[in-house]
């Protein structure tokens, strides 16, 4: 029975992002088993009553009220933390502050991305970021290279941008191709237009007691948003993040200690991850394996940020395939006190942040408050 394929984590099949235009075998998932199908699970534990996110400047008391106003499902104790709902919130209210700037100064934020290659995830990737921008009024401008460019055509093109004043912000989306240094290509984007934070400058900024990075990378900084908004404490709380990549997991880490939490980090070498993980009362998985985080990794009532995007086998999607994330939701969503879906959670506050970003880049450099 079609449902059935997606009723049982175990059944479906990994379709890792980085192999998607690969043809071969596709590995087994990792079993977690559920008793729902997840989109029927989903759909369920979406609230009812949306909640309304208070502003990003008015973060702790009243996300603590609106956090405890979503309806809980019958199906999963969890709340669901709307990634979805509060990107859009965001992107409104980024909207006008685009607008009030336009108006006051004549300035419209700029976003470059330079996109070299054709995989078909980070073009889809790039168009959803375009078609973000024009949506609150930021002004995108787009690069695209062949796969077999070189590293100082890249940087040409990012000399330029670092030099263009209707430019406030530059991405490179990775991942690159294998005979390009990232290192060398991310050093060459200005640290002032530095909107994904990838700059070693601005990671050694996060680091550092008492100074602050020019921007914080997106995707973590998604991640303490959605936290933030749902009124989930952090201060003295024990954090652990799944993941040590430089482009999540490592500042994911190092924000969570920022705001006062006491963090441990979990990777591939390390020895009982569930009891490690179990100790969390809020846990930050940032892996890119499938259904990793099981039900009994979780402590009862943690708050639970799920960053994995896995795409698995399933005919009955009409892409061939369906994403989930590094945490079985299903199991993850009766311990947990709060939960992100996958898609719906993170992802969408990626965006949300780069246009963040590049409004606050913009508001910097013109000195507009
Ligand atoms: N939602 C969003 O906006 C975004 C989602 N993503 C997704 O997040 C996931 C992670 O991305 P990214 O950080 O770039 O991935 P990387 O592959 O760069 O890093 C993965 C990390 O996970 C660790 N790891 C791998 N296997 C295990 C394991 N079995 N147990 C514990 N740790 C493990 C690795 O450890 P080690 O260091 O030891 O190798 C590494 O630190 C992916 O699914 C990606 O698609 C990424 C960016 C944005
Ligand atoms: N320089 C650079 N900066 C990045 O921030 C960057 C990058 N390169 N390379 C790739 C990763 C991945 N990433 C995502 C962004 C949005 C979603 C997203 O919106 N996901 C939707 C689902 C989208 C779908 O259905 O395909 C969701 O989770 O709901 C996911 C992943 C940014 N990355």
């Amino acid at each position: 029975m079609a449902s059935s394929i997606l009723s049982d984590c175990s059944s479906a099949r990994l379709l890792p992002l980085r192999r998607a235009l690969l043809p071969q075998r596709l590995p087994r998932i990792r079993p977690c088993p559920a008793l729902a199908s997840p989109r029927r699970l989903l759909a369920a534990a979406r609230p009812q009553l949306l909640p309304r996110p208070p502003r990003m400047d008015s973060v702790p008391a009243a996300a603590a009220s609106s956090a405890e106003s979503v309806t809980v499902s019958a199906d999963a104790s969890a709340k669901v933390i709307d990634g979805k709902l509060v990107a859009k919130q965001v992107r409104e209210e980024i909207a006008v502050e685009v607008s009030r700037m336009k108006d006051a100064i004549g300035i419209v934020p700029g976003l470059a991305v330079i996109l070299v290659g054709s995989r078909k995830d980070s073009q889809t990737y790039v168009r959803n970021k375009k078609k973000a921008c024009e949506a609150v009024g930021i002004k995108s401008y787009e690069v695209n290279l062949p796969e077999d460019s070189s590293e100082e055509e890249v940087i040409k093109h990012i000399a330029s941008f670092n030099s263009d004043p209707s430019v406030h912000g530059i991405l490179v989306q990775l991942p690159l191709p294998r005979h390009m240094n990232d290192e060398n290509i991310l050093n060459a984007v200005s640290i002032e237009k530095d909107v994904d934070g990838f700059h070693p400058l601005n990671i050694g900024r996060l680091a550092m007691q008492g100074r602050d990075p020019f921007f914080v990378p997106c995707t973590p900084k998604g991640c303490m948003e959605l936290l933030h908004r749902y009124g989930v404490e952090i201060k003295g709380k024990r954090a652990v993040v799944i993941g040590r990549s430089n482009i999540v997991g490592m500042p994911a880490a190092l924000l969570l200690q920022k705001a006062n939490a006491t963090v441990s980090i979990v990777h591939s070498q390390t020895k009982n991850p569930e009891e490690i993980t179990r100790q969390a009362d809020i846990v930050i998985a940032a892996v890119g394996v499938a259904n990793l985080v099981r039900g009994n990794w979780i402590k009862s009532g943690a708050a639970i940020i799920d960053v994995g995007i896995n795409p698995v086998d399933d005919p009955e999607s009409p892409r061939g395939y369906r994403l989930v994330g590094d945490v079985c939701y299903e199991e993850a969503s009766k311990v947990a006190g709060a939960i992100t879906p996958v898609p719906g959670g993170v992802g969408p506050m990626t965006i949300a942040m780069l246009l963040s970003n590049t409004l606050e880049s913009a508001k910097r450099i013109h000195k507009f408050k």
